[in-house]
């Protein structure tokens, strides 16, 4: 892609403050979590050593981690206002907006009083969050009100054992386990400063979760995996796929799933979730969905220099384990919650409000007319 002209819309390339938690290369490479390459962590890490490492600012060892798990196991169930609460929720709710509610909810019912409660909150939530979904999904779609403590010691496996009624194979846990890694963490992505906004007036982390939650599930960050799945489940071929997005292109429509406001050439989550999506398509003996995608990705770069962002893969690894298109964007939230709350506490620990200045573009002063004379 051109190098772009950077006017100030957007905030783009100014700096609105600093983190240690991870850094975001510009040309594919060099997107760390504490010093930690992705796909290092992809390959080697699970998705609780990862949110370990954000909160901890360093990898935790064997019992380190063993205990997290377990600590956050003991988070999974749900208060019964809340089931209460999830279960007036329809069906036709958006999940993105159940989630939204959930953690607002829960922010009445167990309030962090002080920020000495935060990293409890911080762990509740990730404990909570797939709960929340999940029994809000299978109550509202089949009347059937699950047990959100049991299954698997991962969040990647009890998500896909809750989801699905029985336990996941090894091969779909750790796909969803490298995909919450991947989601897990991205600097001053639009979600993650929504937070921090919120947490530098000294709110509590419910509410800067739930803003965020709010920021992350419009089309042009999040829900974007939503709506690359319904781009691409629409082509029986790739030569419909093709003539499709071509006409798109024309019609200057927005492919969702591609470009980025920072990477110029590549995002290095795509080859990673690709790689899972080619793996999992073969699996159930897919023709359609991959092919389709990676036609999709070859024409988006010859003709517009665009390239996959971590969204656009997604779309088919997820539905190659069944999960449902709508739940795509809140399994980001389920994973992002470990940076959004590892943000909070690095903006409370260093605080000043964010508020920036906006150059005004209205009229100037005029004199007051009065209701008659107008
Ligand atoms: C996990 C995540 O949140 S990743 C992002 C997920 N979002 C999407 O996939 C939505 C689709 N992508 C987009 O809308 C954009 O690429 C964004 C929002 C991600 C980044 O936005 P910006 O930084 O403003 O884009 P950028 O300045 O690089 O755009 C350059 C040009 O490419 C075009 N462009 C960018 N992305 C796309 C796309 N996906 N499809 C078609 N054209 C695009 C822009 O319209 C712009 O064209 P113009 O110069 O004629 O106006
Ligand atoms: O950084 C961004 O702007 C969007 C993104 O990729 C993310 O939040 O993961």
């Amino acid at each position: 892609m051109a190098e772009k002209k950077l006017n100030g819309a957007g905030l783009r390339g100014q700096s609105a403050g600093s983190t240690a938690l991870c850094t975001v290369g510009q040309s594919g490479t060099g997107l760390t979590y504490c010093g930690y390459d992705i796909s290092e962590l992809a390959d080697h890490a699970t998705f609780e050593e990862v949110a370990y490492l954000l909160f901890n600012g360093d990898l935790p060892n064997a019992s380190e981690l063993s205990g997290y798990k377990e600590r956050l196991k003991t988070f999974r169930g749900l208060p019964q206002p809340l089931k209460v609460c999830l279960e007036q929720i329809p069906a036709d709710a958006h999940p993105m907006d159940v989630l939204r509610t959930g953690t607002s909810v829960l922010g009445n019912l167990e309030a962090e009083t002080s920020f000495t409660e935060q990293q409890d909150v911080a762990d509740r939530l990730l404990g909570a969050l797939p709960s929340i979904l999940l029994y809000w999904y299978h109550f509202s779609h089949n009347g059937e009100r699950i047990d959100t403590e049991v299954g698997d010691d991962s969040i990647a496996g009890h998500f896909l054992a809750m989801l699905h009624g029985k336990e996941p194979s090894a091969e779909h846990r750790r796909c969803l386990d490298v995909s919450l890694i991947l989601y897990a963490e991205h600097e001053f992505n639009a979600s993650t400063f929504t937070a921090r906004v919120c947490a530098s007036t000294l709110s509590d982390m419910h509410s800067c979760v739930t803003g965020a939650i709010g920021s992350l599930r419009g089309p042009l960050h999040g829900g974007a995996n939503e709506a690359a799945m319904a781009l691409i489940e629409q082509f029986s071929s790739v030569e419909e796929a093709i003539d499709c997005v071509k006409g798109m292109l024309v019609r200057k429509d927005k492919i969702m799933g591609f470009g980025h406001a920072i990477y110029r050439e590549s995002d290095p989550r795509n080859a990673i979730i690709k790689q899972w999506s080619k793996k999992l398509g073969e699996a159930v003996g897919d023709q359609i969905l991959y092919p389709v995608s990676e036609a999709i990705e070859q024409l988006m770069w010859d003709e517009k220099k665009l390239f996959c962002n971590a969204d656009f893969f997604h779309a088919s690894a997820y539905n190659f384990m069944g999960i449902p298109t709508k739940l795509f964007t809140p399994i980001f939230v389920c994973s992002r919650v470990s940076g959004w709350t590892a943000h909070v506490m690095e903006q409370r620990a260093n605080n000043r409000i964010i508020r920036p200045s906006a150059d005004y573009i209205g009229e100037e002063p005029r004199s007051w007319l009065p209701l008659a004379d107008r």
